[in-house]
């Protein structure tokens, strides 16, 4: 049955990209850099062991995590693989960070990780001079030898994506002289703002809505303490649950929104949710806010592909509010999400046809026939929702489940764990369930 209302004030954890940036930024800045709020997930804590593994001392002390750097150039050649588990934010940024050092890396990752194009970030940094011993396709298992000195490069993005351009910038904080990102369509700038913080000289030029990002290279960052926002997209999945269930009035404390992450709100809006911010403020060099939501009739819309960057892991969940709203919503321009952590047009399209709803799959899309608010009828009891190792998937089918008749079965929930291991106990509490578990 479908789902009582959520209510009350919740936080969710703090953001996955910002977290992995503030560990590896630290890593490389000599002194002592504190960071709280950061996320406790299990594709930081891959980022922070391979940081470990590289010299630097990273430990938890109560609620601040402490990260002892060993400077920009001076990571240490790691003993054995490394285990990026399901982490493509983790493999992509570092294997940037190594390829200007000293160093021969062999990483690796789980059966998602081993699926997902490596040869996006391969490309520009063997023109930088690093070299590559990678599996079929450009994937991992792979092994990183870099090159110090490397070349400077001026290189434009050929897919919008924030993982290249962070690789390239990571890479040129050891590379003499000045690496130069054109991005043709802006994607999330956490790299660039933090880099800033730490005291690196970093350029941003806009010209024709293109972004020019130059990094003078040989940098020299200092520690500094960090606080990491919540995360936008762990956001979401209440957003969107709260403004699916009747009654609901709930307030997510802290949420990032960065305009480059922040698309989702912008969207839900569009289809009539009731989403207002309160308390804006600034938090680590990011704009935060305690967002409030309250149930709403959603309609569906059709949804401008330029905004895909600023949403690229909300689609699952967005897909979840388009199957409930009123008419149909079109999304198109998502060839990206093939590439994620599971194909997340299919996985969505064939886990939101199991629980009820009617999918077109496109190419580069989906268009979603929405019941109007009427609960999703699959078939009892519930089949269970192949999730592919793939968190959002999970988390986006669990919210589906509220605003279903039957339920939704989600056959592997142990993904959830990577970026929001809270969920599963934030929802009961959100919903009033926690005690009857
Ligand atoms: O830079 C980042 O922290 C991320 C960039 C995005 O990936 P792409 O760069 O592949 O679009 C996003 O999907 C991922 O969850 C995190
Ligand atoms: C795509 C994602 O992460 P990553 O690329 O770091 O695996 C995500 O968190 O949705």
């Amino acid at each position: 049955m479908p789902s009582s209302p959520l209510r009350g004030t919740i936080r969710v954890p703090g953001d996955k990209s910002i977290s992995h940036r503030a560990l590896m930024l630290g890593a490389l800045a000599v002194g002592e850099t504190r960071a709280s709020g950061l996320l406790e997930g299990e594709d930081v804590l891959a980022t922070a062991a391979a940081m470990r593994a590289c010299g630097a001392r990273i430990e938890k002390q109560g609620d601040t995590w402490s990260i002892h750097g060993v400077g920009v150039g001076a990571l240490l050649q790691p003993e054995g693989a490394l285990d990026m588990g399901n982490s493509g934010t983790s493999t992509r940024l570092l294997m940037g960070l190594f390829a200007s050092h000293a160093i021969t890396a062999v990483l690796t990752g789980d059966a998602s990780l081993t699926k997902r194009p490596m040869g996006r970030v391969i490309e520009p940094l063997s023109q930088m001079g690093a070299s590559f011993t990678a599996s079929p396709g450009g994937r991992l298992p792979l092994t990183v030898e870099g090159l110090c000195p490397a070349v400077p490069i001026e290189y434009r993005l050929p897919v919008a994506s924030a993982q290249v351009k962070s690789a390239l910038l990571l890479a040129g904080l050891n590379t003499p002289g000045i690496t130069t990102v054109i991005e043709p369509v802006p994607t999330r700038d956490h790299s660039e703002r933090m880099l800033r913080g730490f005291g690196a000289q970093i350029d941003v030029e806009e010209i024709g809505g293109e972004r020019i990002i130059r990094l003078h290279g040989e940098a020299e960052l200092s520690p500094r303490a960090i606080e990491v926002p919540g995360d936008p997209s762990s956001a979401a999945f209440f957003l969107v649950a709260a403004s699916l269930v009747e009654g609901s009035d709930l307030t997510i404390e802290n949420v990032g929104l960065n305009p480059t992450r922040a698309g989702l709100v912008g969207v839900l809006r569009q289809m009539g949710a009731d989403i207002t911010e309160e308390n804006p403020r600034t938090v680590g060099g990011e704009p935060v806010a305690d967002l409030r939501v309250r149930h709403a009739p959603l309609s569906g819309i059709d949804v401008d592909p330029a905004l895909a960057p600023s949403m690229i892991d909300e689609f699952p969940i967005l897909f979840v509010a388009a199957a409930l709203a009123e008419g149909t919503t079109r999304t198109s321009g998502l060839e990206e999400l093939r590439v994620k952590e599971s194909d997340r047009l299919s996985a969505m399209a064939a886990a939101l046809a199991a629980a009820g709803a009617r999918v077109e799959e496109s190419a580069n899309g989906l268009v979603v026939a929405g019941t109007a608010g009427e609960p999703l009828a699959g078939t009892e009891p519930a089949a269970a929702v192949a999730t592919h190792l793939d968190h959002r998937i999970a988390m986006s089918m669990a919210v589906a489940g509220l605003a279903s008749r039957a339920g939704v079965e989600v056959d592997d929930t142990r993904p959830i764990a990577t970026s929001f291991p809270a969920f599963t106990d934030l929802l009961a509490r959100a919903t009033g369930t926690a005690d009857a578990r």
